[in-house]
Formats: C-alpha cells, sequence, structure tokens
C-alpha cells in the first residue's frame, strides 16, 4: 500500500465529529473559519514559500524576510484584514520576523505603559508602520535580573531631556529581535537618575535610525550579533547589538504611565504597582502559552503520520510488517504529546481570558489579581515551552532517521523554538517566581486571608495534607474528581513541605537558595495542576458533535495519568497515593493507548489531520 493508501485507511474509520473537533480546537466557528481562509491564503501565495528556507545562506534568508514581511503588510492592507486574521497571517508565514518585536512588544509597551498623550503621539505612526520598534531591555551583562541593568537615562534638567547612555561594556543591549538590521526605534529600559538618585528601570522611547537613509543617529552604534542555532530557524530575526553614547531625547520620550518625571526633574511614582514597568513580559508571556500548543500540534502532527506508513518487523507468511504505530513503546511516547497539545491549547485559552481579565481590572485601578496573573504567565509559559521543546525532539525521534532530515520539518521546528525556554524569562527563573508567589500563599494561610484562583485549593490545605486517594481498581483513575484531588494534594503538599523546610534557616533568601530545586518543582506541581484543572472545566462545557467529547475526555485521562506516571515519586512521596496506585494508573494509562489505537482506530489520524493544513514544511 502507498502512504497516503495507509492515512486514508486510517481515516475511513473515523468514529467522531471532525468538523465539530476543528471547531473545538480553533476556539470558536468563526476562529476556524479565520484560520482555514489565511491558512489557504498564505499557502497558494509563492511569495510565502518556505521549502527553501534550510538552504539559504544568511543574507538570502534574511533578504527572503524582508519580501515576505513587506508582502504580508500589502495583503493585510490590501484585503483589509482584522487583527486577528493579520495574526494568522504571520502565524502561517511562519518565519520569525521583525514585525514580530513591533507588533508583540514595542506597541503593547507603549499601549501599557505610556499615558494619554504618548500613545496619541507614538502609536498612529506605528499602526502605519511608518516607524518600526523592537524591545531592548536584555544586555550583555543581564538578562534575567532586571533590576541590574546598567544603561543609565539621566534627566538634565538644563535642556529638559533625558541622556541616554551605555556606562560598560557589560552594559550594551544584546539580543533585541528587529534592531541588528531593521528597526528606526527601540523601547529601551534603563536606569532612571534625576538629581543624583537611581529610580530603578524604567521604559523610554528612543530613535535609533534615520528615517530618510536608515542609517544610525549620532551616538548610536548598532548592529546584528550573528548567526544562532540552526540553519534557517532564528537566523531570519536580526537579534542586535546596541550603544548609546550621550544620546540626548525628549523628557516625553520616557513612558510615564507607571512613573513620570516633571519638568523641574522630580520623580514621582503614580498611584499603581511599579510592577506594571514589566506588563509587557506578561503579555507576550500569555501569548507563548498560546503558541506552544501549535508547534506541539506540528510536530505530533508529523510524528504520527510516520509512525502510521512506517513500518518494521514482524511480517507473517509475507505479509505486511507492523505499523510502528503499533509498538506499545511508540504510542506511550506520542500519545502523550498529542493529549499535551490539546491540553495546552486549553489552558493557553483560559489564560487569555485571564488575561482579558486582569487588563480590565487595572484600568478600574484594581490590582488584586496581579500577583496570580504573573505567577500564572511566568509558571504557564516555564511549563508548556520546556514540555513543548523536549516534544518536538520526542518526535524527532519517533520518525528514526528520517526525523533528522530537514526535509522532515523537524530540525528547523526544534530550532526555532527551543529558544522560548530563554527568551522572554529563562524557564527557571521563571519557575522560581511562581514558587515565591506559592511560599506567600502558605505563608498567609493562617491570617485568615482565603487563597482564590488558582492557589483557591491551598484554602484546603487541611484536607489534602492528609487526603488518602480511593482508588481500587484501575477505572477509578478515569474519575476527573479523583485525579484533581490527587494533582492538588501533590501540589499542596510539596509547597507546604518547602515552605516547612524554609524556616529552617534562619534567611528565608538563604533557605530560598538552598531549596530553589525543591521549589521549583513545587511550582511544577503546581502549573501542571492548572493544567489539568482547565482541561477539566473544558469538558464540563456543552460540546456538540459525535463523539467528540468522548475523544475529549481519552486525551485528558492520557495527559493526566502519563504526567502522573512520570512524576510518580512526587505523588508517592506525597503519601496521598500508594505504590500500587500508581501501579494502578500505569495499568490504566496502557489500556487507554489500546483504546485510542485499537478501539478508535482513526481517532488519532483525524485530530492531527485538523493541524495538517498548519503543517507546511514538507512532510512524508
Ligand atoms: C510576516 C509579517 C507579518 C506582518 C504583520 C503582522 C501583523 C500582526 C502580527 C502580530 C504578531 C504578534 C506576535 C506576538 C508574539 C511575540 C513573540 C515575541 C518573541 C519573543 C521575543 C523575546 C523577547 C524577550 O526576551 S524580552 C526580555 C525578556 N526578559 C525577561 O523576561 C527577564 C526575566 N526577568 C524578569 O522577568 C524579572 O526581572 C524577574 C521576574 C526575574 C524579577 O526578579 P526580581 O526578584 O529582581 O524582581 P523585582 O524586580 O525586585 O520585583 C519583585 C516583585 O515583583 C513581582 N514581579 C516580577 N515580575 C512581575 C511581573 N511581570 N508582573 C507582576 N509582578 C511581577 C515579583 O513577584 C515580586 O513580587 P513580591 O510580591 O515582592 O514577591
Ligand atoms: C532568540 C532570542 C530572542 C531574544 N529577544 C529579545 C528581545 O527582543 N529583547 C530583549 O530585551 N531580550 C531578548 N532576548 C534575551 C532574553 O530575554 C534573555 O536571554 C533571557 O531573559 C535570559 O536571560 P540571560 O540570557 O541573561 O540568561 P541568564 O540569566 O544568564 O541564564 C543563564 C543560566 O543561569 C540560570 N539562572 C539565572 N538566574 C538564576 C537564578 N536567580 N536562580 C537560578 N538560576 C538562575 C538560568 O536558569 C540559566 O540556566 C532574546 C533571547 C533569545 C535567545
Amino acid at each position: 500500500m502507498e502512504a497516503l493508501d495507509y492515512h486514508a485507511e486510517e481515516r475511513r474509520k473515523a468514529e467522531f465529529d471532525v468538523e465539530e473537533m476543528k471547531i473545538v480546537w480553533a476556539g470558536s466557528r468563526q476562529a476556524y473559519e479565520i484560520s482555514d481562509r489565511v491558512a489557504r491564503l498564505v499557502a497558494s501565495d509563492p511569495v510565502f514559500r518556505k521549502d527553501n528556507r534550510t538552504m539559504l545562506s544568511r543574507k538570502d534568508l534574511f533578504k527572503d524576510t524582508l519580501r515576505k514581511a513587506a508582502h504580508a503588510w500589502k495583503r493585510i492592507i490590501e484585503l483589509r484584514l482584522s487583527e486577528e486574521e493579520a495574526s494568522k497571517l504571520r502565524f502561517f508565514v511562519d518565519q520569525p520576523v521583525f514585525t514580530d518585536l513591533h507588533w508583540g512588544m514595542f506597541i503593547p509597551a507603549i499601549k501599557g505603559q505610556g499615558n494619554e498623550e504618548q500613545q496619541q503621539k507614538w502609536l498612529p505612526m506605528a499602526y502605519k508602520m511608518q516607524i518600526i520598534g523592537c524591545y531592548a531591555q536584555t544586555e550583555l551583562g543581564h538578562g534575567s535580573n532586571v533590576q541590574g541593568l546598567e544603561t543609565t537615562a539621566t534627566f538634565d534638567p538644563e535642556t529638559d531631556e533625558f541622556v541616554i547612555h551605555s556606562p560598560t561594556l557589560t552594559s550594551s543591549k544584546w539580543w533585541p529581535g528587529g534592531l541588528g538590521k531593521v528597526s528606526t526605534h527601540a523601547l529601551i529600559y534603563a536606569r532612571l537618575i534625576t538629581d543624583g538618585q537611581d529610580h530603578g528601570v524604567h521604559g523610554f522611547i528612543v530613535q535609533l535610525r534615520s528615517l530618510d537613509d536608515h542609517l544610525p543617529l549620532p551616538g548610536i552604534t548598532v548592529g546584528d550579533i550573528g548567526m544562532k542555532f540552526g540553519s534557517g530557524a532564528y537566523n531570519s530575526m536580526d537579534n542586535g547589538v546596541l550603544r548609546f553614547d550621550h544620546v540626548r531625547i525628549l523628557r516625553d520620550q520616557m513612558l510615564m504611565g507607571v512613573s513620570q518625571v516633571t519638568r523641574e526633574g522630580k520623580f514621582m511614582q503614580s498611584d499603581v504597582p511599579r510592577q506594571l514597568v514589566y506588563g509587557t513580559m506578561v503579555y507576550v508571556r500569555q501569548k507563548i502559552v498560546a503558541d506552544a500548543s501549535c508547534a506541539l500540534s506540528r510536530a505530533v502532527c508529523i510524528a504520527t503520520r510516520y509512525s502510521v506508513v512506517r513500518r518494521q518487523f514482524g511480517s507473517h507468511n509475507g505479509g505486511p510488517e507492523t505499523q510502528v504505530i503499533d509498538y506499545k513503546t511508540q504510542q506511550s511516547r506520542l500519545f502523550p504529546l498529542l493529549a499535551s497539545a490539546y491540553a495546552f491549547r486549553f489552558v493557553g485559552e483560559w489564560l487569555k481570558w485571564l488575561y482579558t481579565d486582569v487588563t480590565q481590572r487595572l484600568q478600574a485601578s484594581d490590582f488584586s489579581t496581579l500577583p496570580e496573573v504573573h505567577a500564572c504567565t511566568a509558571g504557564l509559559k516555564s511549563v508548556t515551552t520546556s514540555a513543548t521543546a523536549d516534544a518536538i525532539e520526542e518526535c524527532r525521534k519517533l520518525c528514526g532517521g528520517h526525523g533528522y532530515l530537514s526535509s522532515s520539518g523537524l530540525p528547523e521546528l526544534f530550532a526555532v523554538y527551543v529558544p522560548a525556554c530563554t527568551y522572554e524569562g529563562d524557564n527557571v527563573v521563571l519557575l522560581l517566581q511562581v514558587a515565591r508567589f506559592l511560599m506567600k500563599t502558605v505563608s498567609q494561610l493562617g491570617s485568615g486571608k482565603k487563597p482564590v484562583g488558582t492557589i483557591a485549593y491551598m484554602g484546603r490545605s487541611e484536607h489534602l495534607l492528609q487526603c488518602r486517594c480511593e482508588v481500587e481498581r484501575a477505572e477509578d483513575w478515569l474519575k476527573p474528581n479523583v485525579i484533581l484531588e490527587a494533582f492538588e494534594a501533590r501540589a499542596a503538599r510539596m509547597s507546604v513541605t518547602c515552605a516547612k523546610n524554609l524556616n529552617n534557616f534562619a534567611n528565608q533568601e538563604e533557605g530560598f537558595a538552598q531549596l530553589a530545586t525543591d521549589l521549583a518543582e513545587a511550582a511544577v506541581a503546581h502549573v501542571q495542576l492548572i493544567i489539568v484543572s482547565k482541561f477539566i472545566e473544558k469538558l464540563q462545557q456543552d460540546i456538540p458533535g459525535k463523539g467528540v467529547k468522548r475523544q475529549l475526555e481519552i486525551l485528558f485521562n492520557v495527559y493526566a495519568l502519563s504526567l502522573l506516571h512520570k512524576h510518580l515519586g512526587d505523588f508517592v512521596a506525597s503519601g496521598c497515593i500508594t505504590p500500587k496506585q500508581g501501579a494502578l494508573a500505569n495499568e490504566q494509562l496502557r489500556l487507554l493507548y489500546s483504546q485510542v489505537h485499537f478501539d478508535n482506530p482513526s481517532l488519532l489520524l483525524y485530530m492531527v489531520l485538523l493541524l495538517e493544513r498548519l503543517l507546511q514544511s514538507t512532510s512524508f
């Protein structure tokens, strides 16, 4: 049989409503229709071809990216695409590009941290792309430690200007995407100094290049930092280096939504938390979580198609060999990744809602949910990107030697995706932020302050610290409330244990440093609980379409039980479940794998088929 026949054979046996499943994946019928229409638009346009990307020199790749960006912008204007449609178009073009930073960070930073007048001045030019901006925060010396940035912005009351300066080599801005070759402007982060006093890090808009001839302005040294990991991949982006030699900008180029400097040089802090200066990072982390399921689904799609077509061993009497997807080991490596794609999709949708909610609250001066939103965006960014990067590599191995070929699409997918574990906050650093939030929550448990939202379960910690799982048979693990309680008990117990151990140190900071590994693990347990609980909430919604809900229930169980199996040590050590119950969970997982493949052999393929159009790379 030909490869296509194998696919057709699997598809023929579908037992659920594929059209409805597409809508579940997209989030709504309208979102699905937009996605479908824009996917066709991109696929049929030769300017957006990408089959030659890994063969282009850096220079040609960059020229190709500029051509695509200009053409995309032209099409967006000609077709009057909405913001949602334009974002989809960017997604299907599928190439890191300077416009990501312009639209994804420069504009949101002005919107989030600029005052009314600043927004009116800068946003119209930025929206029309008359100016192109990047987000220049990280320096050669400091990326994670934002408070350690060294670039200075010193107010000069004589001229009503700030003097932007790079005092050391390590203060050179290093990494910003779009900076190296394209940006005319940058949103830079620098230490604000007035009257000799350092007020910490704030955002400033600085013009870098002339709008006439694109040459750097006086006092600006700017360039590209060079080749990055992999061929093609992130090399379409002009990550750059930037130095300032006493560059003067007007006072109103400091973003004044969070703090202000008056004409007299007086520093004034608004009545809002200073952490709002970090608001753009929260916004982008939320976007990165939403994107994780897309990258993951592409990899899973390639690995699944390959696993169906590929045959090795097991021929009887000259008959066909076994499809590799029939091997239990292949299933146990692949199916949890498929389930994770759905889990990340749903938690991404929820995080988008949470972000919209906090934005509305901030506008009404309600800052109460900010710490939780920071913890959720940081934690989910960390867990979903780490899992996705690992999954892409696993999918490469699932395709045997062929997975290592560029034409499989997987090496480039990995090389483009893996920096997501580092940019927008190193994943370990972000987990430690979640851990701080958890430790604070535990320390306040006796104070009468009731934990709400994603930490509401901590309010039941008395029960969770002593509860025992009631599973007696493998099928008991199919009950969502049993799974949820096991995840809650594990997360609560790990956090409470860390908090107790911290008390053994005279100095909290020293304790935090010594127990950092345990704290990061407690943070992972908390974040996995959020993902599991949001999947359950999704299943409680009305999900139309024959068999769709049933398939999602199977995927939920695969997701949760495969995590339980992977982290069995944590679950057993926390005392909620016994080793025997752990073994029953594994037994159930094995049965689920069989169910996915044998009771409903087409399930898997149909699910990945929904994503097929996303997959523009050459596949099998
Ligand atoms: C094809 C062409 C098409 C063209 C047209 C297209 C049109 C439309 C397309 C649209 C496309 C849009 C694409 C969008 C996607 C964008 C993709 C972007 C790609 C990625 C680029 C990457 C960019 C970057 O990497 S930017 C740099 C990021 N840097 C970091 O993340 C640094 C990490 N470090 C930190 O975040 C902090 O310093 C941190 C958290 C480690 C702080 O540590 P520290 O303890 O020093 O903190 P303090 O400053 O002292 O504060 C402590 C206190 O504050 C709380 N806190 C910290 N952070 C936050 C926060 N963010 N929000 C709220 N609160 C915060 C912290 O918890 C502490 O609280 P306490 O209560 O005091 O404990
Ligand atoms: C492709 C790419 C694009 C980027 N785009 C931009 C951009 O547009 N604009 C911008 O401003 N920046 C950008 N960055 C920079 C990025 O945000 C930083 O690299 C990132 O925040 C990590 O900081 P770092 O490089 O200083 O890592 P480091 O902090 O030096 O990390 C090195 C190691 O130290 C560990 N570590 C650090 N601190 C701690 C701690 N407190 N506890 C335990 N372990 C710790 C980390 O886990 C890591 O293992 C980009 C980076 C990449 C790779």
